[in-house]
């Protein structure tokens, strides 16, 4: 229902317009029927004339103005169908693109740990192919409701030429939509597991796609690797989505048939026990031969709602494990700080494992560089990453001077920070830098040059020509675009692991030291104890505690 209510809010006129066309179109539909029935000459014709065949284009037709209302009909019906379709269709559209903008809205206002948390498979999967369920199901919703107004409008017919009959059918009908619901129940468990295993393969589709290199070198570690981890959930995904299939495909061909039963048991049951005159029969058979298609339509669209409330309930999840951290934003005017202070700030994962880096104390201050150093695994990603503001702390507070972080200030206070991160992105295009000032593009071709880049890429039109380039280049080019952020806190996490040693030089002789002259508070984790000496204070984790 949900799902229904969110088309009708995204263009509520377009909705409605294109409802009343549809249901407009079932009304004339229903007025078929006795059109055709009058210009049959067996029957007592409300509107049967005996007059001869008029001549039209050098046809002869027959009760011409009958006729005439008859096409007449047909062609509103085709006018008002084909746009009220059109209509649903470019509302439906729009949807999918609303729905997914709310998406990447809640996805890049949500923390960074809650991210970590859901993972890659799920919100890739939301964002492809739950959207696009959702969307279906719900634009299968208007179409629905003109099917159900062509059904009551049938259903009204039937009543007027008989009302014992009328509620024959009614009872025929419950009982086959009644008895529709058992397929539809068991269909649904399945469709959710196979929603379920798809999350599980995406995982697969990641480690097929990123791992290429590492399979390509071990043949045994492909084969087991499709086989087992690929191979086997999708395995499972056909099973089931077989079992959902043949449920559901059971159940709509039934569904299909429903208003046959109901024929067979008037034409065969019933008569026998009522008195029903022939040309009532045949109008009720004609009504009910008519309902069939109406029918068949409302009861095909409940596996596509089905599929389209298990992707909205997936979505649901999602969002119910984000939290909205633009929402809690004021977008300040910050004072200028020259400090940040950790007190007490402990951080722990929330999974199974539980690693706490903290309690720990620490200032940074701006026109200093920090190293932080330790072994593998001490905690120093974990507490750069409480520095940056990427993680809240689980206890304790950060402060920047006097100021102390909470949710209504921490985006504000992003803003004034650049990290590079070991699985940091590069984005091709160049944001928030005015590139109509001619020192800032001087400056990034100079930066170019001296990060050896030049010949590698080219910077036009905001964008750099490409990124693909060795690790090493990525690395550089990723420090370009940070020196051009121009912020007052610079994170670099083991951003020289992977420079050859003329680059590591130039990172820590040249590029640290010109950070902190501008008077950026410079944060370096390291391992690279040949330039300790540089370093302003050198803070050193193990096992997630300051030492
Ligand atoms: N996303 C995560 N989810 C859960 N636990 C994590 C996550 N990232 C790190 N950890 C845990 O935190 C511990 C510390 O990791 P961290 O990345 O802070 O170490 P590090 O000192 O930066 O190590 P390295 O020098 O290898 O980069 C790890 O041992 C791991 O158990």
């Amino acid at each position: 229902m949900k799902i229904m209510s969110e088309f009708g809010k995204n263009a509520p006129n377009k909705v409605f317009i294109s409802l009343m066309l549809g249901v407009s179109a079932g009304i004339l539909y229903v007025g078929l029927i006795p059109l055709v029935l009058s210009s049959l000459d067996e029957l007592p014709g409300i509107m049967y004339t005996d007059s001869a065949p008029a001549e039209l284009f050098g046809y002869q037709i027959s009760n011409l103005p009958i006729a005439f209302a008859f096409f007449s009909l047909c062609l509103l019906i085709l006018i008002f169908r084909t746009v009220s379709q059109i209509m649903l269709t470019a509302v439906s559209l729009n949807l999918t693109m609303k729905v997914r903008e709310n998406l990447y809205q809640r996805v890049s206002s949500s923390p960074i740990d809650v991210l970590e948390k859901i993972g890659s498979p799920r919100i890739i999967n939301t964002m492809t192919m739950d959207v696009r369920r959702i969307v279906d199901g719900a634009s299968m919703a208007p179409p629905m409701l003109v099917s159900l107004a062509t059904v009551a409008g049938m259903m009204f017919y039937i009543w007027i030429e008989n009302s014992k009959v009328f509620y024959f059918v009614c009872s025929a009908l419950l009982v086959g939509v009644i008895s529709y619901q058992i397929p539809i129940f068991i269909g649904r468990k399945y469709m959710l597991r196979a929603r379920e295993l798809m999350d599980e393969l995406q995982e697969g589709f990641r480690g097929v796609i990123l791992g290429a290199k590492e399979l390509k070198l071990n043949r045994k570690k492909k084969d087991n690797f499709i086989k087992d981890e690929l191979l086997a959930v999708e395995s499972k995904i056909e099973s089931t989505n077989i079992r959902a299939e043949t449920v559901l495909t059971s159940a709509m061909n039934y569904g299909d048939m429903i208003g046959f039963f109901a024929i067979g048991l008037l034409a065969f049951v019933y008569v026998n026990y009522e008195q029903v005159s022939n040309s009532e029969l045949i109008a009720i058979i004609m009504i009910l031969l008519y309902i069939s298609s109406p029918v068949g339509a409302i009861l095909s669209a409940i596996p596509v709602f089905i599929s389209a409330n298990v992707s909205y309930k997936r979505m649901e999840e999602i969002y119910a494990e984000m939290v909205d951290e633009d929402s809690f934003d004021e977008e300040l005017e910050l004072p200028c700080w020259q400090q940040i202070q950790l007190k007490n700030v402990t951080y722990t994962y929330n999974d199974e494992h539980a690693f706490k880096a903290g309690p720990v104390d620490l200032t940074i201050k701006k026109g200093q560089i920090t190293f932080i150093v330790g072994g593998n695994g001490s905690g120093k990603s974990t507490i750069s990453k409480v520095i940056t503001q990427h993680y809240y702390p689980t206890t304790g507070h950060v402060c920047f001077d006097d100021v102390q972080i909470n949710r209504s200030n921490i985006n504000s206070y992003r803003q004034t920070i650049c990290s590079i991160y070991s699985d940091y992105y590069l984005f091709k295009t160049l944001h928030g830098i005015d590139l109509q000032c001619p020192k800032v593009n001087a400056k990034i071709h100079q930066l170019i040059k001296d990060l050896a880049l030049d010949g590698k890429i080219k910077f036009e039109n905001g964008r750099f020509s490409t990124t693909k380039l060795s690790d090493g280049q990525r690395r550089r080019l990723a420090l370009l675009v940070a020196v051009m952020e121009d912020k007052d806190l610079y994170v670099f996490d083991e951003w020289a692991a992977d420079q050859d040693a003329v680059f590591r030089k130039v990172f820590y002789e040249q590029i640290l030291p010109e950070l902190k002259q501008k008077g950026k508070a410079v944060v370096a984790i390291s391992h690279d104890d040949r330039y300790f000496h540089l370093a302003d204070q050198i803070i050193k984790f193990e096992s997630g505690l300051r030492v």
